[in-house]
């Protein structure tokens, strides 16, 4: 029925005020204003009709993306946006494009590692978007290891100018966004030669194509790499290849704010970190963390209202059967995907400001903070998008044979989302940067040394090698200190044992290979520790709104007690839970689903998505699921016609038997 809420009695059930929730969720009153307002502007704006984009061909669905994001920028000149309503609009267009890379990356590799004079002469084009530009690090045969980067930069000094080449195929750039076919510059990574040495890896502004007609300059070979993962999804980005052939910029296009080559050609490094270069990284690895919480919750937002909607056995005597999300099974997947979309929001807020500090610290040249920086930014990043992922394919599977379909949102959701495991850093290549983050740590502990930050745990590890679990009963399970101190034992036993086995080698670099699996897993429980305390933290602070504290506890606990649960081998492994006390735990997480089921669709309606962002028939605000999901049918082009095209030529005559007879 059109204009009745289906989910009436859900919302009614809530135990807390979903409005105060709303700005917890967005971090400020301000920030939910913002928000608000437009994701309101987009859902109502005809140009970022987004249903019908899995039918379009991929010219079609390029060209509708060019469409909506100049759109969307001439919105944000007319309309004066600041940048933070022009990101917001860019999430609710939900459109992967050009416009990610561009001000994601080309514009923070320019102000990062640009001089002065660079980021005025260049930031003043870009930020008018008078020239389009892409980060191209990636080649086909290297992506991980940038070190491996092949493409090089000679400098020239008859003429003052860098000759840029591609000497093998595999040293062709490959997948970087936006370069396929719209972008006109790039950063590009390439090996830094002067006077036949090799400097290693450097950036550079360089010019793609032409600013009258768009065509490749002489010496560059530039296109598409090629269609991806899943139909509309991140098929609208042109990722693209780039081969130079002896092409020349001038010098002063090298980025030189880290180290320069100067007009007689010596290579100038400064005493700042080498590891400054891959600086844009870590600031979008930072921003990924946010994203996942986003995407997280869409996918726990449609399936919490579809499993409120849908019913299935239980009926007695013929009446009403029950509701899917009564199952405990259904509750124990689904509920601590929803508190991993809080728990994530938190540790994102958090990672903003350690990335925001440790920025402030970089300029007035302290550089202690760094290494922690960079490992908190790639191991959370690293496993909030692992996570994510797989919780997309989980909420697909809890829709069940719905799900699957096109218009419950979830397959493309996942698929525009799951490269994110990859992109900015394959997720086990980043765990293995926290692992040796950690075995460094774990080698200075007593050397008088002590660890601080998100290590600082380390520091009571006389205690923590020998405590032992002090729950009793499951209520236990909600003291905070004693949930922080089953994470950190856990986490510190296990980064201890891997120094261990480490040390039984002669050769560090031959133990750290033959130990990675081992290292992952500890580096993946010192993340799970972070993002387990910056919840803790949360709930410990001052939270406003009715019942809302209540809530997010409840949600901190299963986020806490359900990782407990699912990586029991670790805990019980190390110690730092007894069988016993892991049962408790699992008598506990019980308890908290029943106490967060009448609350749920509260929960997921405090995200405040439109209908437009969620784009799902099974996650609609008013749960109107039935008959949309036959409009949606209806709308197939196969539909179109009763007899299907094809019918005369292939269903007739094997029906009738009448084809004509085949030859070997
Ligand atoms: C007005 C607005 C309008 C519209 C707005 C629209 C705006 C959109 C806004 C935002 C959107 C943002 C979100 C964008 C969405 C993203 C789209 C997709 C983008 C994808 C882009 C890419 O993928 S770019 C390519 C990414 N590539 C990688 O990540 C490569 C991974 N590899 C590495 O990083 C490195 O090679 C390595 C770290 C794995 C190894 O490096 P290396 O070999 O040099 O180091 P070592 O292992 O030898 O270590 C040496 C030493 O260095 C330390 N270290 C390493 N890295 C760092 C670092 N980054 N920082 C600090 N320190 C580092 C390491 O720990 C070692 O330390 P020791 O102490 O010596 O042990
Ligand atoms: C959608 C998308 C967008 C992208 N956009 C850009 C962009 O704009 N600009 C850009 O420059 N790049 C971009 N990339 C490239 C991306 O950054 C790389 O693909 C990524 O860094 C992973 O590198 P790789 O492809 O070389 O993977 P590989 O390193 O080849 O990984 C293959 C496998 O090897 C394993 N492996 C690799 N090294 C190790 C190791 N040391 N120890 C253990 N296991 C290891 C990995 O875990 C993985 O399982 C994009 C990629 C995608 C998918």
């Amino acid at each position: 029925m059109e204009g009745v809420d289906h989910l009436a009695d859900e919302r009614n059930k809530a135990e807390f005020n979903v409005d105060d929730m709303k700005i917890i969720w967005a971090g400020s009153r301000h920030a939910f204003d913002v928000s608000n307002r437009i994701s309101r502007f987009v859902a109502t704006d005809p140009v970022f009709e987004k249903s019908n984009r899995a039918l379009m061909t991929r010219k079609e669905l390029f060209k509708n993306t060019l469409k909506k994001s100049v759109y969307a920028w001439k919105i944000i000149k007319e309309l004066r946006l600041s940048d933070e309503e022009g990101i917001k609009l860019r999430i609710f267009m939900d459109q992967p494009g050009f416009l990610d890379l561009h001000w994601g990356m080309f514009v923070p590799a320019i102000k990062g590692q640009g001089t002065e004079e660079q980021q005025q002469k260049w930031l003043s084009l870009a930020n008018k978007m008078q020239i389009i530009g892409c980060y191209a690090q990636t080649e086909l045969g290297h992506g991980s290891n940038v070190q491996g980067l092949e493409t090089t930069a000679t400098f020239d000094p008859k003429t003052d100018q860098f000759i840029m080449h591609s000497p093998t195929q595999t040293s062709s750039k490959w997948w970087p966004g936006g370069l396929g076919k719209v972008s006109t510059h790039a950063v590009v990574y390439a090996r830094l030669i002067t006077n036949g040495k090799d400097h290693g890896v450097h950036g550079f502004i360089v010019q793609l194509r032409s600013l009258d007609d768009h065509s490749p300059l002489p010496g560059i070979t530039i296109g598409d790499i090629g269609m991806k993962f899943g139909n509309g999804a991140y098929n609208s980005m042109d990722n693209g290849f780039l081969m130079f052939n002896q092409f020349r910029i001038p010098r002063d296009q090298m980025l030189m704010r880290l180290s320069k080559v100067t007009r007689e050609g010596k290579y100038i490094a400064s005493d700042v970190p080498r590891q400054l270069v891959y600086g844009t990284m870590v600031s979008v690895r930072q921003t990924i963390v946010s994203k996942a919480s986003d995407a997280l919750a869409r996918a726990v937002c449609i399936a919490t209202r579809y499993s409120a909607v849908r019913r299935q056995f239980g009926s007695e005597n013929g009446g009403i059967e029950t509701q899917v999300i009564d199952y405990k099974t259904q509750q124990n997947r689904l509920f601590p995907l929803l508190a991993s979309a809080y728990a994530f929001r938190f540790v994102g807020e958090w990672l903003k400001w350690l990335y925001t500090d440790v920025t402030q610290r970089l300029e007035a040249s302290d550089f202690v903070t760094l290494p922690e920086a960079h490992a908190c930014t790639a191991g959370l990043k690293s496993m909030t998008t692992s996570a994510t992922s797989d919780g997309i394919e989980e909420c697909r599977k809890l829709c069940g044979g719905h799900g699957y379909l096109w218009c419950s949102g979830l397959p493309e959701l996942f698929a525009v989302y799951v490269p994110a495991c990859t992109y900015e850093g394959d997720n086990v290549v980043l765990q293995l940067q926290v692992a040796r983050f950690l075995m460094k740590t774990v080698s200075q502990l007593g050397s008088g040394k002590a660890p601080a930050g998100t290590t600082a745990y380390m520091g009571r590890a006389q205690h923590l090698l020998q405590c032992r679990s002090g729950v009793q009963k499951a209520e236990d399970w909600l003291n905070p200190s004693m949930v922080l101190e089953a994470f950190e034992s856990r986490a510190l036993r296990m980064a201890i044992t891997c120094a261990k086995n480490l040390s039984k080698f002669e050769n560090q670099e031959q133990g750290f290979s033959e130990l990675l699996a081992d290292l992952v897993e500890a580096a993946i429980a010192h993340c799970q520790l972070i993002v387990v305390s910056k919840f803790i933290a949360k709930i410990e602070g001052e939270i406003e709104g009715k019942g809302v504290k209540k809530q997010l506890k409840n949600l901190c606990y299963i986020y806490a007690l359900h990782l407990l649960h699912k990586h029991l081998g670790d805990f019980l492994s190390t110690n730092s839970v007894t069988p016993e006390q892991a049962s408790l735990a699992s008598h506990q997480l019980r308890s908290l689903y029943s106490q967060v089921r009448p609350n749920a669709v509260a929960l997921v309606d405090a995200f405040d998505y439109t209908d437009h962002y969620l784009g799902s028939v099974l996650g609609r605000y008013d749960g109107n699921v039935y008959p949309k999901l036959f409009e949606e049918a209806l709308k197939d082009p196969l539909n179109d016609s009763v007899v299907p095209d094809g019918y005369h030529e292939y269903i007739r005559p094997l029906i009738k038997q009448n084809f004509p007879s085949a030859k070997l």
